[in-house]
């Protein structure tokens, strides 16, 4: 009559433990993720980032099954730039995610297809819907670890490519200590300043 329960969440820190799968990211592992990739390359190589466990579903990578995980940030920068998650979008594009941040304070970094960028605030009990079609990632602008649930459809996969030639306009920096929003220039503007600075 009792099923029994392979998996446990500690519901103050998001920690899983039991049937999980558990993945790290180091400094290592994030090559041209930050702006700054020369400050990125002198860092520490095995200093942690973030750590993702995920209960180990039964109907992995197979519609009509979900994903459920906690992703853990931890503080600190790159340069002037926050820790921060790789981001993605869903392979399976339309697919949505929520999100709810357990502890820390961080932003929730949205963007869509044509590159348009939003930001959520989290902090403790924020609910974030993510819908289809935006790409996001998770950035810890505290000084304690960032922890976010996440649950997802669990055949939505990962497309890393799209951020990976272009990442996101929008950048989390430290400015006085400070959170602030850094805008890339967007590319007409380039050509714009590139043109003004040849005559
Ligand atoms: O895959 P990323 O962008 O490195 O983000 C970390 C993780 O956060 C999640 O969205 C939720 O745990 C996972 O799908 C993802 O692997
Ligand atoms: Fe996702």
């Amino acid at each position: 009559m009792f099923h029994n329960i392979d998996t446990n969440i500690d519901i103050q820190t998001g920690k899983l433990s039991g049937n999980i799968i558990e993945s790290e990211k180091h400094i290592s592992g994030l090559k041209n993720v930050f702006k700054d990739e020369t400050a990125r390359s002198q860092m520490i190589q095995d200093t942690l980032v973030y750590r993702v466990q995920m209960h180990k579903a039964e109907k992995e990578g197979k519609e009509g099954g979900l994903f459920f995980g906690t992703s853990f940030v931890y503080p600190g920068l790159v340069g002037n730039e926050y820790f921060m998650t790789r981001g993605h979008f869903h392979s399976k594009i339309d697919t949505a995610e929520y999100y709810w941040c357990i502890e820390g304070e961080g932003v929730l970094l949205l963007m869509n297809e044509e590159r348009e960028c939003y930001v959520e605030k989290m902090s403790p009990g924020s609910l974030h819907y993510i819908k289809g079609r935006i790409a996001h990632r998770i950035v810890n602008t505290g000084n304690k670890v960032l922890a976010v649930g996440a649950c997802w459809p669990s055949d939505a996969g990962h497309d890393y490519n799209s951020i990976e030639k272009d990442g996101f306009p929008v950048r989390l920096v430290c400015i006085n200590g400070e959170p602030a929003l850094m805008k890339e220039e967007s590319q007409e503007g380039k050509k714009e300043n590139e043109e003004q600075n040849r005559s």
